[in-house]
């Protein structure tokens, strides 16, 4: 076992299909970590309209997530996937809806205007892409999108030390890093790693969960990057 230099915090086997899928996606991953957006957030200088924007459309994003999540308690192999998904639930509900929650009500939005927003269009792309992973119900499919929504979060989160004062700042960066978020993004590599199909199997398929993952790491970049577009 071994490190990578981008997500670094995390252990995966050098000749593995997940450092192949990393070193296919270096640079768009390195500029997602490095956005802008998260710069500000860490400066605890994001623009007030930008803040709402981005939490107002990643609620949205959190809705498929949380479908991702069931479905990978049905289809997992493995009884003890399954009951940690279910955990990873649990800790959805009470900490990062709450987190949501207190957010709008801090920076001022309604539930009118949270629940059911017009979707910008990174938006509507990464729960097309997170729904048919549910739809595919193919725990493979399902990991590769998680992996990389969690891996990249983890990534930029504990990209610096210092952190904001403001609750709807730091809230946001605490959510995606502590020893519990990274054993929880350990925990998805190495399923992925586990359950991915060889070449000689499935070449198919193997190509296919790569072209998901590419797509889901321009989708991160994307989401960030929207938040600045007028
Ligand atoms: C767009 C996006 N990607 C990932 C995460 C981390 N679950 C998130 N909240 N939003």
């Amino acid at each position: 076992m071994t490190t990578t230099g981008i997500g670094a915090l995390i252990e995966v086997s050098a000749d593995g299909s997940v450092s192949a899928l990393m070193r296919s996606t270096s640079e768009q991953w390195a500029a997602a970590i490095n956005h802008r957006f998260v710069r500000e957030l860490f400066a605890g200088t994001v623009d007030e309209a930008v803040m709402r924007d981005y939490l107002v459309q990643d609620y949205q994003f959190f809705e498929s997530f949380l479908s991702m999540l069931g479905a990978c308690v049905a289809h997992a192999d493995e009884l003890d996937a399954k009951l940690r998904f279910a955990r990873q639930l649990g800790m959805l509900v009470a900490d990062e809806d709450t987190y949501f929650v207190d957010s709008f009500v801090e920076l001022g939005v309604d539930p009118s205007d949270y629940l059911r927003p017009e979707l910008a269009a990174p938006t509507a792309r990464f729960r097309d892409l997170m729904d048919s992973a549910v739809d595919s119900a193919s725990y493979p499919q399902l990991l590769v999108v998680l992996v990389v929504a969690e891996w990249l979060y983890l990534d930029w989160a504990e990209s610096q030390e210092e952190v904001p004062q403001r609750d709807v700042h730091r809230g946001w960066i605490d959510l995606h890093r502590s020893e519990t978020f990274r054993g929880w993004v350990q925990f998805l590599v190495y399923e992925l790693e586990r359950v991915f199909p060889t070449e000689n199997d499935h070449g198919s398929e193997a190509e296919d969960l790569a072209r998901t993952w590419r797509r889901a790491v321009d989708l991160e970049c994307a989401f960030f990057d929207n938040v600045y577009d007028d």
